[in-house]
């Protein structure tokens, strides 16, 4: 299959490269870059001499239909609702790393992401690509809107205990916690080295257009309308985030009852691992893989339950879930170019 991507400079890209390069069945035809263009991957990761020499191209849309089969948008949110429109009309396949099609309804995207959100029409083609949730949806998408990395924990996290009814929804508190890689790859105030080092910051707060996606899948599984406390946090760490979500229980069960239920929830998902009673996940434990471990306490003392739920961002929060939903999507292995361990420490 040859595919595309497009904003090949950014972190995202990098990771798709590391992947594909693994990947039997892909092979990567361009990368479209923005402000590099002419360039070729490796002068700007030099992390790929040898491996990827490809020059990038300025984007051209009629070039892309004519020669991929899949384009990978790793692009900041409000590009790809301009151009996807008439790859989706010419019947490319696209895997969408950004927030522009997650949000099923345009008022809902244009009061978080406040730019005019795509035609509805083209809105309603998207698949939500949460792998492990919505799998036989993905396996018959054209365009999938990758989850954000903060969605994909929490979601992961919670969603066992949303459709088991064994929390009640509107309680849930997400505090997260994510390493700066998260912001991309451009340089910031908030993220260079002397504001970040030895710091640890709370951002976003009530602002963050990770509210209406989680709510959106929320609000769809516990078939409930609801709103959710999520608080983001930066930390002085490349890759990884923590989700730490707090529910009050509507039933009675045991931590070990928690983790039966997740252990078959997920008994068909290779890349969620549940701990053992008692262990609890950090982010160096699936740092450059597609895992999501997940750790469980039920409180008897309060009737909460917590919730840990790592992942790093860069991978099942981005690039390796895309590459999951390659997989799915042309009925192959879904751990195929992504059968990678942590790398530790
Ligand atoms: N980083 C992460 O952990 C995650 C990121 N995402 C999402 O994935 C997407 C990519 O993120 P990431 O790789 O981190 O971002 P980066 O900022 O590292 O890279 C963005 C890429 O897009 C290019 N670009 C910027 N503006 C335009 C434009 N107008 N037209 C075409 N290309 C453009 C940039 O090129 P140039 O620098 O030359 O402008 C760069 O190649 C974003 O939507 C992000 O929100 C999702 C989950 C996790
Ligand atoms: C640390 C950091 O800044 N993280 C980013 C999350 C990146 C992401 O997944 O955002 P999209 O929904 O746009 O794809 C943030 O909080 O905005």
């Amino acid at each position: 299959m040859k595919v595309a991507i497009v904003g090949g400079t950014g972190y995202g890209a990098v990771e798709l490269m590391r992947f594909i390069n693994n990947h039997p069945y892909a092979t990567l035809e361009l990368v479209i870059a923005h402000s590099q263009t002419g360039k070729k991957v490796s002068d700007v990761y030099p992390h790929m001499q040898d491996v990827w020499e490809i020059q990038m191209d300025e984007l051209n849309v009629g070039e892309l239909q004519k020669n991929v089969d899949l384009v990978f948008f790793a692009t900041p949110p409000g590009v790809s609702k301009e151009i996807a429109p008439s790859l989706m009309d010419q019947g490319v396949t696209c895997i969408d790393l950004s927030g522009d099609f997650r949000l099923e309804r345009p008022d809902v995207y244009e009061t978080w992401y406040e730019t005019t959100a795509a035609d509805p029409s083209y809105l309603r083609k998207a698949t939500y690509g949460l792998s492990e949730i919505y799998k036989e949806e993905i396996q018959n998408a054209s365009y999938i809107a990758n989850p954000g990395c903060y969605p994909t924990a929490s979601l992961l996290g919670i969603l066992p205990l949303i459709q088991q009814k064994w929390v009640d929804p509107a309680t849930i508190i997400i505090d997260a916690k994510s390493g700066v890689s998260g912001a991309g790859r451009s340089t910031s105030l908030m993220t260079h080295f002397a504001e970040m080092n030895d710091n640890l910051k709370a951002y976003k707060l009530g602002k963050h257009k990770h509210i209406p996606e989680i709510e959106q899948i929320l609000q769809k599984e516990s078939g409930q309308l609801l709103n959710v406390t999520f608080s983001t946090h930066l930390i002085p760490m490349t890759r990884g985030i923590m989700a730490t979500i707090y529910s009050d229980l509507t039933v009675q069960k045991s931590t070990e009852d928690i983790i039966n239920m997740y252990e078959a929830f997920y008994e068909h998902a290779p890349f969620v691992r549940i701990r053992a009673n008692g262990n609890y996940p950090a982010t160096k434990e699936v740092y450059g893989s597609n895992y999501c471990d997940i750790g469980i306490l039920s409180d008897e003392r309060t009737r909460k339950v917590t919730v840990i739920s790592v992942i790093d961002n860069l991978v099942k929060g981005a690039a390796g879930q895309a590459i999951q939903n390659m997989n799915l999507l042309n009925n192959w292995d879904e751990k195929t170019g992504l059968d990678v361990l942590p790398v530790y420490p």
